[in-house]
């Protein structure tokens, strides 16, 4: 087997010569020795080598030099044509490969140049169709520059490669070909593809990549390969701290021809380079074994969870056999498919131990999408026609604590929407070797430790049962008759899950409610510092919000223009958003401009109108904010109102205390019992004063914070409303008042009529526009305030004076709402079809005092009835109010603020079912989607018990 080399090629001269007083182990470089691979098994052979110098050092020395002195004749001239680190390091590649003759050059893409320089012109290469891009690239421009005819085809179809055998010959010189395949993982059969083309070419060179497997787990050589080569970049450096290239041959003018050209074109491998790989080399088993036990774990985790893994160690692997008959382990990169672009970059771009980067191989253990990185120089339509998903992760696995791999990949899986968890009880995690049962001492944890990786299936089994705690979210979308038995949650590509079996799964719903609101006095002023009056109306807004186990976040607002969106926590903006609670989990006083920004940039291009964005954004404000108490939590939230919105009823305030006491439940930091829900003492709301005052402080505050998102400005009167209910007075802490509100039961009795103008407008802008008319002219607006001021004063004494007959408590009242639209027209915020609706009700036959209410500009009008009033009169009204255009709602004031389902009570009922009213169960999500605007109420009364504050 040992042939000296000729002169043909580069003297490799024997490093005996070099040896003064170390026993000579070999007489021949580049030779199978004494220590031959018959003597050892692979793992000595990496850490023992050939070398021996005249010094005995027991490392092999650098010979940093170019030149050799001497004369002609001797053994080393000219590092390009031989170098004594070179040598040893070659020497020990091929004792590893169990070839004739390794070279070692700059890279492993030098390695392929100098293998495709052996075919000429009009020669056909065979490629793989799953190959390196960077091995694509090379070929390409060999076929496009007058070099070689290459093909590509699959290497596992015997038919593709029998017909173009067939159609080329003995033409065809070469045929390259990897296995197991980058990034796929496909498994080549080596000999039966290298017999086959011997048969029809017996000059064609077979060449193998091996890097994915190096020479420990695979020889191909032995399998009727001709030439191998090998990134020695990869796992036979094993720290990426090194670029080199590997050829292995076995035939003689193979090694002379590989020889020459190395020595023409100099690219063999440095000599401090060369230091660096043999020092690498000796770990080389041991790191693959390390890195192959936790790939297998990790396949096997990822395989679990319902991915499409590519793993030659996995059962269901279709190369598997031959793989094994081939190879003497699975290797340590592997390859999985998402089903979605997006999900995969957020996948990578999630996870902290593993590093996104090209290349595999080193003790790290890396993450990649080869079609934007390592395989981004293949052309995508190519890139589609040889099948590779543009999805796919790759995965190489280094030898990290494999757990610490599996927990940073599972929680990136989780913030991608990729993963999320099952709450049956059927899939708890494991006891593992971290769990608390483990005795602390650092002595048993390194006992279980050693245990844990050295029982390889215990491990992977581990890796099993631990995915087992996770279901697959994307993907695997369901067919249309799916759709219609189970409730969609939208998850992003539309994996579905069964409500029905999401409740049993503990994952309840929390359904809330708030009331809208009247200003019967002092809006606007209120803003200023001005005592305002309020009170809630029956009309509500509701929401619900289902509790995700996947990291995703829903919105449904039906009300704005069907606004839906998802998505999966990791895509939020969470860099930037840096808003966060209180340290006991109370809202901040003010929104932070920084984290509002960012969010508003997020959903900047989402080319909704701007009502709908900023309703989205109050949502995701207050959500993120919570979020960055600790923990993230996926939920689908829906909110709908019975409420006309932006009305000046208070749905925008309604909506915030919605979302501020759904959200605060779904972190914990809200939790409401009926066991407080003493008393009773309304009838209409059994539940009231079931949230006690703490607590309704708290949601206020959120909610405030959400009413701040939409308004920009606003007093805190509309949420104060729509979270105490009642009437009440309300000062905002402003221009060093102190601030606060105080209940009011003078309303209970009264009956309003509110007319939706249906002009619409925004609080915002309105509140704004006033803001600058009193700072352009504070004199008039000392006057405007003061004047309001002084209606809001008689308006309270009016509606505490229980001396005052009812008579003179309705016509008191009716004044005052008169002189107070009075005012708000000259701030400027009223509107002609306002001043319609005070004609029309102030004339005869109706005489009826009108306000608008709220921020004005059009939205609505209030109108007071007086006990007296008769109903075909107000039918009347009611009728040509309508006719006009305008729609009317009558109402009662002072209602239940802000209400809680109680879950203990909670049913579904379908209120078109047969026999409605309770006997028909369906998902509540389902229901409250279905039901229509003015069902809202009654279903949310026939679904269970409210709580209330
Ligand atoms: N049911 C709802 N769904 C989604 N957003 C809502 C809903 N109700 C109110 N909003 C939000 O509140 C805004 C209305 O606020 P605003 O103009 O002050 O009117 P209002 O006087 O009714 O509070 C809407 O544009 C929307 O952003
Ligand atoms: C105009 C204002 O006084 C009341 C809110 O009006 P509206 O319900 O958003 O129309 C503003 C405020 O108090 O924040």
């Amino acid at each position: 087997m040992s042939s000296p080399p000729t002169d043909s090629y580069p003297r490799t001269p024997s490093l005996s010569s070099l040896a003064t007083s170390v026993t000579s182990l070999s007489d021949s470089s580049h030779s199978k020795s004494s220590l031959t691979n018959n003597s050892y098994r692979f793992g000595t052979l990496c850490v023992t080598t050939e070398h021996k110098d005249q010094f005995g050092a027991s490392s092999v020395p650098i010979y940093q030099t170019a030149t050799f002195k001497g004369l002609p004749g001797g053994q080393y001239d000219y590092t390009r044509s031989g170098n004594p680190t070179r040598t040893a390091l070659e020497t020990q590649l091929a004792r590893l490969y169990e070839c004739r003759r390794a070279f070692a050059v700059s890279t492993g893409m030098t390695a392929l140049d100098m293998i495709i320089r052996l075919v000429s012109p009009g020669d056909v290469i065979i490629a793989g169709d799953d190959i390196y891009g960077g091995t694509d690239r090379l070929l390409t421009f060999t076929k496009t520059n007058g070099g070689a005819d290459v093909r590509h085809i699959d290497m596992t179809s015997q038919t593709q490669l029998d017909a173009v055998l067939e159609e080329c010959g003995t033409k065809v010189k070469m045929v390259l070909i990897e296995s197991p395949t980058n990034p796929m993982l496909k498994v080549l059969d080596i000999k039966r593809i290298a017999d086959s083309v011997h048969t029809a070419s017996p000059d064609s060179l077979i060449v193998v990549d091996n890097t994915m497997m190096s020479p420990y787990l695979q020889r191909p050589l032995n399998l009727g390969a001709d030439i191998i080569y090998d990134s020695g970049t990869k796992y036979l450096s094993g720290h990426h701290d090194v670029m080199a290239g590997i050829i292995a041959v076995e035939r003689e003018e193979v090694v002379k021809r590989i020889a020459f050209l190395i020595n023409s074109t100099g690219t063999g491998l440095a000599p401090f380079d060369c230091h660096v790989l043999l020092r690498g080399l000796k770990t080389l088993s041991i790191r693959m074994d390390r890195q192959a036990s936790t790939a297998s774990m990790v396949a096997s985790y990822l395989d679990t969870l319902g991915f499409q893994v590519n793993f030659p160690g996995l059962l269901s692997h279709p190369g598997r056999d031959i793989h094994f008959r081939q190879a003497d382990g699975a290797g340590a990169v592997l390859s999985f498919s998402t089903g979605d672009v997006a999900m995969s970059e957020r996948i990578v771009g999630g996870t902290r131990l593993w590093g996104v980067s090209v290349s595999f191989g080193c003790v790290n253990s890396l993450i990649s999408m080869p079609c934007v990185m390592s395989h981004a120089s293949i052309a995508a339509d190519k890139r589609a026609e040889r099948g590779l998903p543009e999805d796919l992760i790759r995965l190489c696995v280094g030898i990290e604590d494999p757990r610490d791999l599996i927990d940073d990949l599972e929680r990136s899986l989780l913030e991608a929407g990729a993963i999320y968890e099952r709450f049956d009880e059927s899939a708890s995690i494991p006891t593992t070797p971290t769990s608390s049962s483990v005795p602390e001492s650092a002595h048993a944890s390194a006992i279980i430790n050693h245990a844990f990786m050295a029982d390889p299936s215990s491990a992977e089994s581990w890796a099993v049962q631990r995915a087992k705690r996770f279901r697959r979210g994307g993907v695997q979308l369901g067919s249309a008759a799916d759709a219609d038995e189970t409730e969609t949650l939208g998850l992003e590509l539309g994996q579905k899950l069964d409500i029905q079996q999401a409740a049993a799964q503990g994952q309840e719903d929390i359904v809330v409610s708030a009331p809208g609101k009247v200003i019967m006095f002092g809006e606007h002023a209120v803003v200023h510092g001005v005592t305002a009056i309020a009170a809630s109306i029956n009309l509500r807004c509701f929401a619900i919000l289902s509790k995700r186990p996947d990291q995703c976040l829903r919105l449904d607002l039906p009300d704005m223009a069907l606004y839906e969106k998802e998505w999966p926590l990791g895509s939020l903006p969470w860099d930037d958003f840096t808003a966060s609670p209180l340290s006991d989990g109370r809202a901040p006083a003010e929104l932070d401009q920084r984290s509002l920004k960012a969010l508003e940039a997020f959903l900047h291009d989402d080319g909704l109108p701007a009502n709908a964005h900023v309703a989205a954004l109050a949502i995701l404000y207050l959500y993120m904010t919570m979020c960055n108490h600790g923990v993230r939590r996926g939920a689908s939230y829906c909110a709908r109102s019975a409420l006309p919105i932006g009305a000046g009823l208070g749905s925008s305030a309604s909506y915030a205390a919605c979302i501020s006491a759904a959200f605060l439940q779904l972190f914990g930091l809200l939790s409401v019992s009926n066991s407080t829900s003493i008393g009773r003492p309304d009838t209409t709301y059994p539940g009231r004063q079931a949230i006690n005052n703490e607590q309704a402080t708290l949601i206020n505050e959120w909610a405030f914070l959400a009413e701040k998102v939409i308004h920009g400005n606003p007093s805190g009167i509309d949420n104060a409303v729509a979270v105490r209910g009642g009437g009440l007075t309300f000062e905002r802490a402003i221009n060093g008042k102190s601030g606060g509100m105080k209940n009011l039961q003078g309303f209970k009795s009264v009956r309003l009529l509110l007319t939706d103008t249906r002009v619409p407008r925004q609080t915002k802008l309105l509140v704004a526009g006033v803001g600058e008319r009193m700072t352009a002219d504070p004199a008039w607006g000392t006057r405007m305030m003061d004047g309001i001021q002084s209606i809001s004063d008689e308006a309270q004494a009016l509606l505490t004076d229980v001396t005052k007959s009812r008579g003179d408590f309705v016509t008191g009242l009716s004044s005052l709402l008169d002189r107070n639209h009075e005012y708000l027209a000259e701030l400027g915020v009223s509107h002609p079809a306002l001043e319609l609706i005070r004609t029309k009700t102030g004339s005869a036959p109706y005489r009826l005092s009108t306000k608008l209410t709220g921020a004005g500009g059009g939205g609505c009008a209030v109108t007071l009835i007086p006990d007296d009033f008769s109903t075909d009169r107000l039918d009347a009204l009611l009728t040509e109010l309508r006719e006009t255009g305008f729609r009317p709602y009558l109402t009662s004031v002072g209602g239940s603020g802000l209400g809680i389902l109680d879950a203990a009570g909670t049913a579904a009922v379908d209120l078109d079912a047969p026999g409605a009213g309770g006997s028909s169960h369906i998902p509540l999500r389902k229901a409250f989607h279905e039901v229509t605007a003015e069902q809202l109420e009654t279903w949310a009364e026939q679904t269970g018990d409210w709580l209330f504050i």
